[in-house]
């Protein structure tokens, strides 16, 4: 039977009353689909990266592992429309993996439909768990935006999008503060797909052991936890919140609420629920033009 708190009355945290097993499955994105068992999910996400990466570095002009920072780590791979031009739009690729596993070399799926339209775009790098810390990924992220607003000065706007652990350090950048680093990045959007926004819950999942995060970790790098505090730099600026379809319940409401908080302020946001798509096919899917996310970012930097 059902109880009431199951339906997630307004207020109510449903993560805290699930067992340990429960929340486990909950945070495990690839036991979600309904095409792949789990292993396989994660094996041809994988295979549609590096393919679309190879793709991109043999048929664009690229400026590869440019360092964004004095960190080894530090570096970006820049995918440039064939007119050579400064003034375009950039969209700013930042990969998912649980701030544990994934890397830009793996990580360039949207380069192909968005440089035919005249969209630079750069996939980023950053110190992944145990090598880096939540707090210091934060700060490469934001180092890698203001990096791009110095060496992109005339740019079209810059447009940030991340998956997963990734749309959580995206997600991050609408925090920043950008006076310290000596430049306001021209933001004009954020596509934040399947993002963890909340990070409480992670503490009590095995993704932990890597990142170790404490309570005041999780709370000073929840975006959920501060955004409604913030206003935009650029009131214009759009941010669009998507889900999968087959994405799981907890990953659902982490969504849901980010939207909603961010309707409460400021932000000009919005929300979709991609039909039919699993958390991995919605980034798998921004390798083809004609995709419902690609033909929605293509707009909202055209429109
Ligand atoms: N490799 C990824 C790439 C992007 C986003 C998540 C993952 C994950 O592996 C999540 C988790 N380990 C899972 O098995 O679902």
């Amino acid at each position: 039977a059902m109880a009431i708190s199951d339906v997630g009355l307004p207020g109510e945290v449903p993560w805290k009353k699930m067992s340990a097993e429960e929340l486990e499955s909950q945070y495990c994105p690839s036991q979600w689909g309904v095409r792949l068992r789990a292993e396989e999910a994660l094996r041809t996400y994988s295979q549609i990266g590096i393919e679309a990466t190879r793709r991109a570095r043999a048929t664009r002009k690229s400026l590869l592992h440019v360092p964004y920072g004095d960190g080894e780590g530090e570096k970006l791979d820049i995918y440039f429309p064939d007119e050579a031009a400064e003034a375009l739009p950039f969209f700013l690729f930042f990969h998912g993996g649980y701030w544990q596993s994934g890397s830009k070399d793996e990580s360039a799926f949207m380069v192909d439909p968005l440089t035919a339209q005249g969209v630079a775009v750069v996939i980023v790098a950053y110190d992944i768990a145990p090598k880096g810390t939540l707090d210091q990924m934060v700060d490469q992220v934001t180092r890698s935006v203001a990096f791009v607003q110095k060496r992109y000065p005339s740019n079209e706007g810059i447009y940030l999008c991340g998956h997963s652990a990734g749309a959580h350090l995206a997600a991050m950048m609408l925090l920043a503060n950008w006076t310290k680093h000596g430049v306001t990045p021209n933001l004009k959007g954020f596509f934040l797909m399947s993002g963890v926004f909340d990070l409480e819950p992670i503490m009590y999942t095995s993704q932990n052991v890597a990142l170790q995060l404490t309570l005041e970790d999780a709370q000073r790098n929840s975006p959920q936890l501060k955004v409604a505090q913030v206003q935009p730099v650029d009131p214009t600026c759009r941010v669009l919140v998507v889900v999968g379809q087959f994405d799981s319940p907890e990953f659902h409401r982490q969504s849901w609420e980010f939207y909603q908080t961010l309707c409460q302020g400021e932000w000009k946001a919005s929300f979709e629920q991609l039909h039919d798509m699993d958390h991995f096919e919605i980034v798998e899917n921004l390798t083809q033009k004609d995709n419902v996310l690609t033909q929605i970012i293509l707009k909202t930097i055209f429109q």
